[in-house]
């Protein structure tokens, strides 16, 4: 490690004991950050970065809902408002039993690179709380909700903070946050994205994150003359992200040949098409089923308890959750031959396995490059809101590919190696980071 990093990392660990999530995302883009900021005194002297560790604000609240037997249930409800120099707080909400404040922490820190990769004028936060939705009555979501938003909503506004979903909060949940909201504050506003189109949501915004970490990839194989087409992907979950990721791939000609959830895999040889997606999406989003269904029903194998990692593969693309994918998995990727891993997750892959790629030469894509398209278009709902109009598929499409071509474009400026190769972790840590250290700069001290 750069002797000029160990000092930093000593004290923000210090300060953020029992953190491992946010302590290994900090970390990450201290590694690429720090050596950059030593040639500019300006963002060094003025403690740019130590600054931008330090959430402007955490709420910790009580959410308490009564189940379908009438027992009370308790559950802990947060939101991370970590930086807002280039804009109101814009990041998701996550619903799993796993949310912490160190994982709600490391998501908020990264949404603040991710939010100013996309020129779209959003400061970064994330909320969340340990519920688990899994195996809970459409009442209980939203009995749930409701009392999430009773405390939440005197912390959020149009132009304060706009959660939106991730991980368990999808188009159902966001309807019943923003019905208890418009409830209690009576306004009809644009607090929340990822709502319906048919009051107030983006079209694509369901299909944004995985279309644009799509023409992400397309761009990265773009520099090297190669396109999607008969490509062999991988891909991991079978949520919001995998589900459009899988279309995207399928729609370019690529031969999608995994998915998963947390049970395990399946692992289709000749590939899952437009018609088998179709399956998933309601097997997922409507049966509220798993994924090993799929495999009874189209006679292919299911892998319980495993990650698709060691299938062979062109492309690999780890879409459910971080620290999903580890060396072990990094090097299989490798001697298969992958020659590009790009993250619809957040902070899919351990640190040991990007270094792997790195090593390898493996084109690599972080998740706050690849996977910007979801807020991206998140950023254009609001737009919409404000204008109190709706634009067509089509603006809404051509508008995510230009953001994500931009964001390509940015990480090759700031990650272009010496050798040749494009270090995207680099330059999208770089990137995202000077507009916000440029905001904070002329914003003073605060
Ligand atoms: N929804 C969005 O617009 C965006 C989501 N992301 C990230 O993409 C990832 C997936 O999110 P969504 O698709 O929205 O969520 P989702 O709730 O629609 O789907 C999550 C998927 O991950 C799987 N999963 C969750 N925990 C798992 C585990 N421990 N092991 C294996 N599989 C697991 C689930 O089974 C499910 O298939 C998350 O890392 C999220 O932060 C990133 C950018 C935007
Ligand atoms: O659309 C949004 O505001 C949230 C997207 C998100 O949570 C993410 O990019 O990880």
């Amino acid at each position: 490690m750069n002797e000029s990093i160990r000092p930093f990392l000593e004290k923000v660990s210090a300060r953020n004991a029992g953190e491992p999530e946010f302590l290994q995302a900090v970390t990450e883009v201290a590694e690429s950050i720090i050596p950059y900021i030593e040639t500019q005194s300006k963002y060094k002297n003025s403690k740019i970065l130590e600054r931008m560790v330090e959430p402007e604000r955490v709420v910790i609240f009580r959410v308490p809902w009564l189940d379908d037997n009438g027992e009370v249930q308790v559950n802990r409800g947060f939101r991370v408002q970590m930086n807002s120099s280039i804009g109101p707080y814009k990041g998701g909400l996550r619903f799993h039993p796993t949310v912490t404040l160190s994982v709600l922490k490391f998501l908020a820190f990264e949404q603040v690179f991710k939010n100013s990769l996309t020129g779209l004028p959003m400061g970064g936060g994330k909320g969340g709380s340990d519920f688990d939705p899994k195996g809970k009555s459409d009442n209980e979501i939203m009995k749930f909700c409701q009392s999430f938003m009773t405390e939440l909503y005197r912390h959020v506004g149009d132009d304060i903070d706009i959660p939106a979903g991730d991980i368990g909060v999808g188009k159902r949940e966001i309807g019943y946050l923003f019905g208890q909201y418009k409830r209690i504050t009576g306004t009809f506003n644009g607090v929340l994205t990822g709502k319906a189109f048919e009051w107030g949501g983006s079209l694509i915004r369901p299909e944004a994150t995985g279309y644009g970490l799509i023409y992400f990839v397309e761009e990265m194989l773009k520099v090297q003359e190669d396109t999607l087409l008969g490509k062999r992907v991988l891909i991991s979950g079978s949520g919001n992200v995998a589900q459009f990721a899988a279309e995207k791939c399928i729609e370019k000609g690529a031969k999608v040949l995994t998915m998963s959830d947390s049970e395990g895999f399946i692992y289709d040889p000749v590939g899952i098409d437009q018609e088998k997606l179709e399956y998933i999406k309601d097997l997922k989003d409507n049966q509220r089923g798993r994924i090993k269904e799929y495999a009874q029903r189209y006679s292919c194998e299911f892998f319980p308890g495993e990650k698709p990692w060691r299938i062979k593969c062109d492309i690999a693309l780890p879409n459910a959750t971080q620290n999903e994918l580890d060396i072990a998995d990094a090097e299989i990727l490798i001697q298969n031959g992958c020659t590009c891993v790009a993250e619809g997750a957040n902070m899919p892959c351990t640190p040991e396995a990007v270094a792997a790629f790195h090593q390898a030469k493996v084109l690599y894509a972080p998740g706050k490059a690849a996977n910007a398209g979801g807020v991206a278009v998140s950023g254009l709902e609001m737009s919409q809101n404000s204008q109190r109009y709706s634009w067509g598929r089509t603006k809404v499409d051509n508008k995510l590919k230009d953001i994500m071509s931009d964001i390509h474009h940015i990480c090759m400026k700031h990650g272009h190696e010496k050798d040749g190769h494009i270090n995207y972790e680099k330059g999208a840590n770089i990137g995202g980071f000077v507009k916000v250290a440029e905001a904070m700069l002329s914003q003073g001290i605060v």
